[in-house]
C-alpha cells in the first residue's frame, strides 16, 4: 500500500536522533537573533530557512556543522533555551511523533553565564511545557533529553556526570557529536567507562564521516548502546557475493547483538555520507534486518521532519505502513526509557495507532 503524507503524519512515530540546536524554526532564529543583535546571513524567514539548507548541503560534515554557529548563538539564555525546547516538542507532536529523545550539548550554551545545570533545567522546563500543551491538544508525546559532549573538546566526563545526576529528571542518556575524523570515540573512554559503571545509557555518533574503525571503537572499546548514524557498517558487508550478502565480523556483531542504528537519510546526503536516498545503505541494512531506526538529525538544516524522511524512504524503497511500524517499534525497543514505559508506548499508543490507519 503506497503511503501519502496524511497517513504518514497520522502514524505514531518514534525519534531517537534529533538535535535541539538543529531543529529551530527559522522564524525563531530570526526573532531571537534580532533581539540579541546576532548578525544572520539572511533577514527573512524564507531565505533564512533556505540558507540553512543550502549551507548544510556541502558534502562535508565539517562545513555542515558550521551552520550551528547561528543557532547556538541564540540559545545562550534560559528563556531562549526554554522557548526552543518548547517549540521543538510542539513541532514533533504536530508531526505525529509520540516519543522523542532530543540531544544537545550543554557546554555550547554557557557563553552568557548560564551554568550547565541551569541550562539543563531550562531545556527541561521547555520540554515539560511542550508535553503538557501537546497532551491538552490531543497529541500526547513523551520527550527526553540526551546530553551531548563535543568530541573535539575535553568536557565529556563532566557532561557524563551531569547525565547521571539528571537521569531521574528528564535526561535519558549521553552522546558525543561533532567532527568525526581525527576525534575517535576512545578519546572519551573515561566518560564511557564512568557511564558503564553507573549503569547509564549512551549512544555515539560513529560511522558517519568516518568508516569502520570508528564504529568498532564505539562498540568494542567504548561500549555504546546505539550508533548515531552507523551508515558505514555497510563497508563490512559484501553485498555482491554470488552466495548472497556476506557479513564481516563487525557487521555480524552489530546485527547479532541488535545494536540500534540511528539512521538519518537526508542528513547523510548533505554531509556526503550517501549519494542519494535510493543508494542509502538503509535499504540493504533493512533488508538484512539490522535494528534500523529512522531519524531526522537536524530538521532545520535538512528542512525535514519524521514524516518527510519516511515518505522519502517509501518512494525510494516501496515501504508501506507495515515497514513504518517496524521502524517505529525498532526505535521504541532501542529507546533509553525504562522497559515498562517503552512497552506501554508500544502497546497502548503505537499498535492501536497503526491499527486505526488501515
Ligand atoms: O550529524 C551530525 N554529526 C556530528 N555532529 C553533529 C551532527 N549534527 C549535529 N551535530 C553537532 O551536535 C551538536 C550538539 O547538538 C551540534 O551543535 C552540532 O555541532
Ligand atoms: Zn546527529
Amino acid at each position: 500500500m503506497p503511503m501519502d503524507e496524511k497517513l504518514v503524519r497520522a502514524a505514531p512515530k518514534a525519534l531517537l536522533h534529533d538535535h535541539l540546536d538543529g531543529g529551530l524554526r527559522p522564524q525563531t532564529v530570526l526573532e531571537l537573533a534580532t533581539e540579541v543583535r546576532h548578525p544572520l546571513p539572511a533577514d527573512d524567514v524564507e531565505s533564512l530557512g533556505q540558507w540553512f539548507r543550502d549551507a548544510a548541503d556541502s558534502g562535508s560534515l565539517e562545513r555542515y556543522l558550521e551552520t550551528f554557529d547561528h543557532t547556538v548563538a541564540v540559545m545562550q539564555r534560559a528563556d531562549q533555551l526554554e522557548r526552543v525546547a518548547r517549540e521543538c516538542v510542539e513541532d514533533l507532536a504536530a508531526d505525529g511523533v509520540v516519543y522523542a529523545e532530543v540531544r544537545w550539548a550543554p557546554e555550547q550554551h554557557l557563553a552568557e553565564g548560564l551554568t550547565a545545570p541551569e541550562a539543563i533545567d531550562a531545556v527541561q522546563g521547555g520540554f515539560d511545557r511542550g508535553m503538557a500543551e501537546a497532551a491538552e491538544n490531543g497529541h500526547p508525546i513523551v520527550v527526553r533529553q540526551l546530553l551531548t559532549a563535543m568530541r573535539h573538546q575535553a568536557r565529556s566526563r563532566e557532561i557524563a556526570e551531569l547525565a547521571v545526576a539528571y537521569r531521574d529528571a528528564g535526561v535519558a542518556g549521553f552522546d558525543i557529536a561533532g567532527a568525526e575524523a581525527g576525534f575517535p570515540p576512545t578519546r572519551h573512554l573515561d566518560a564511557f567507562e564512568y557511564l558503564q559503571r553507573e549503569n547509564a545509557h549512551f549512544t555515539i555518533h560513529a560511522g558517519e564521516a568516518f568508516g569502520l574503525p570508528s564504529i568498532w571503537e564505539a562498540i568494542q572499546w567504548c561500549g555504546a548502546d546505539r550508533l548515531g548514524h552507523g551508515v558505514r557498517i555497510i563497508d563490512d558487508i559484501a553485498l555482491a557475493d554470488p552466495a548472497g550478502p556476506r557479513l564481516g565480523r563487525l557487521a555480524a556483531y552489530v546485527r547479532d547483538n541488535r545494536i540500534p542504528l540511528e539512521m538519518c537519510p537526508t542528513s547523510n546526503l548533505q554531509t556526503g555520507a550517501a549519494s542519494s536516498i535510493a543508494d542509502h545503505p538503509i535499504g540493504p541494512l533493512t533488508e538484512l534486518r539490522f535494528r534500523v531506526t529512522v531519524n531526522t538529525d537536524n530538521r532545520l538544516m535538512s528542512g525535514t521532519s519524521m514524516t518527510r524522511e519516511m515518505l522519502l524512504l517509501g518512494d525510494a524503497f516501496g515501504y508501506g505502513p507495515s515497514d513504518l511500524l517496524w521502524f517505529t517499534v525498532n526505535a521504541m525497543k532501542s529507546a533509553f526509557l525504562p522497559f515498562d514505559e517503552r512497552l506501554r508506548i508500544i502497546n497502548d499508543v503505537i499498535k492501536p495507532g497503526y491499527a486505526a490507519l488501515t
